[in-house]
């Protein structure tokens, strides 16, 4: 039978559509969010929730309508794509939120208060108690599969983390203008991707762990390498030794911290002097935190700035290190980093920027991602596509000059309680067709 088009909209967003394919599928048309979104308004509905669930956080991404774009009368929120003239379009924005992996009820609780366990879609010819269905990757898809079902009556259905990743990545490099960007000397500066000259390159992404990933186009990878040595190990490490209470408390104290204080620099070893003939001067690192072992001083004796800053420097210096190396591998240029570990903080950009800098000697190039810790979820949430659910469709391809931003770091704020992260809810629309 045919549907009306509010029905279509209906069925979409509470996902009560019937079987994969029979069902309205949407094109989506994403367009860069030009300013901070308000808060979700009641009345706007929410649709395909995907998720991340990594060893430190758990990522969610979600659609909302704009409360009066299900219909489409609606001259403003028409997507121009060609195909799609007359068909309802629903506006709205991706959104955003994370919580501690650690507090997963807080999460929980957050997709009960926002209804978003209607989100996703409903198997067909499942039993009554597995009909809802939401895309879902990383570690934590497997390890708590029967939490989400028992505390929310939702199957979680397993999407590849790495194929995510990808597809996050490859996603916004196209769809965003101003996602990807260069960090140096607390300059930074918004990079033009060239569509068709955005492959190879390598994806790293600092989450617990790093995982570096050759990309060579669309579903096109390998994982070349990886290090335990990551995110985890930063806030891990840092919460031990300064007792810090928070991840962005820890990150906080660097900003105040001298790194000298602990590490052993070339000029402590060589009586001041650099050590040109291999090109280090006095000031490079000789050896992290290898002052302690001679200032005969305990743990106590060291302030928790210092020691935040020596860690930061030490693992965001080794995964810049590594990275170029791997890099090298494949003789790849370019380099873009992601994870929430870099949180857009301006001394790990900084310093991770500096060594593909320095063991390159210029050659190759460190990026950053404005969505940094998302890119596994989108992917996630894009999959609905995949399995017939939403048409994703790229058409705002705006290419920009490069902007200068010269500016420290530009902070994206933890959310408390998984409040959404609304800097960085991208505008898009859905098309049924
Ligand atoms: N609020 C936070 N709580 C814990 N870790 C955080 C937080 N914000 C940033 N991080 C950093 O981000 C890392 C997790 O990054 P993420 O990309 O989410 O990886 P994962 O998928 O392993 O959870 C943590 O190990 C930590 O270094
Ligand atoms: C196992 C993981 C892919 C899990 O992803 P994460 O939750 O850290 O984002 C990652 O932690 C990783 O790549 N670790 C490094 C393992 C290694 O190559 O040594």
């Amino acid at each position: 039978m045919q549907q009306t088009a509010d029905q279509q909209v209906h069925n979409l967003i509470r996902g009560a559509g019937k079987a994969k394919g029979e069902r309205g599928r949407a094109k989506m048309d994403i367009v860069e969010s030009k300013q901070i979104s308000e808060p979700i308004k009641s009345e706007a509905q929410i649709s395909h929730l995907a998720l991340d669930i990594g060893g430190s956080l758990i990522k969610l991404v979600y659609f909302s309508t704009n409360s009066d774009s299900s219909s489409s009368s609606s001259k403003d929120s028409v997507a121009v794509s060609s195909g799609n003239e007359g068909r309802p379009v629903l506006e709205g924005k991706l959104h955003f939120a994370k919580f501690e992996t650690a507090k997963i009820n807080d999460c929980i609780d957050f997709i009960r208060s926002k209804q978003l366990r209607l989100s996703g879609f409903q198997k067909h010819g499942a039993p009554a108690g597995e009909r809802c269905t939401i895309k879902a990757t990383g570690g934590g898809a497997y390890k708590y599969a029967d939490l989400f079902k028992e505390k929310l009556g939702i199957c979680l259905d397993k999407e590849d983390e790495m194929d995510c990743l990808v597809a996050g990545s490859n996603f916004l490099l196209k769809a965003v203008h101003t996602e990807a960007f260069t960090y140096m000397d607390g300059q930074k500066e918004f990079v033009q991707i060239d569509h068709d000259d955005l492959y190879p390159y390598m994806l790293v992404n600092i989450g617990s762990g790093v995982s570096m990933i050759k990309v060579d186009g669309p579903g096109k990878f390998e994982r070349v390498s990886g290090t335990n040595v990551g995110g985890g190990t930063f806030w891990g490490l840092g919460r031990l030794l300064t007792k810090c209470k928070s991840f962005d408390e820890l990150l906080e104290l660097s900003h105040r911290g001298n790194n000298r204080v602990i590490d052993m620099l070339v000029g402590d070893i060589y009586g001041g002097m650099d050590y040109t003939k291999i090109g280090l001067s006095s000031t490079t690192i000789a050896s992290s935190f290898g002052k302690a072992i001679s200032d005969n001083k305990e743990l106590e004796d060291y302030k928790p700035e210092d020691i935040s800053r020596s860690l930061l420097r030490m693992i965001s210096n080794n995964i810049g290190q590594i990275s170029y190396l791997n890099a090298l591998r494949f003789g790849l240029k370019r380099i873009f980093f992601a994870g929430f570990f870099i949180r857009g903080h301006a001394y790990t950009m900084d310093t991770i920027a500096v060594a593909v800098h320095f063991w390159s000697k210029g050659e190759a190039k460190a990026m950053f991602l404005k969505h940094e810790g998302f890119l596994g979820a989108l992917g996630s949430f894009m999959s609905y596509e995949k399995h017939g659910f939403l048409n994703l469709k790229v058409h705002q391809l705006v290419q920009q000059s490069p902007v200068d931003a010269s500016r420290g770091g530009d902070k994206i704020h933890d959310p408390p309680n998984g409040e959404l992260n609304e800097n960085q809810s991208i505008d898009c629309s859905i098309c049924l067709s």
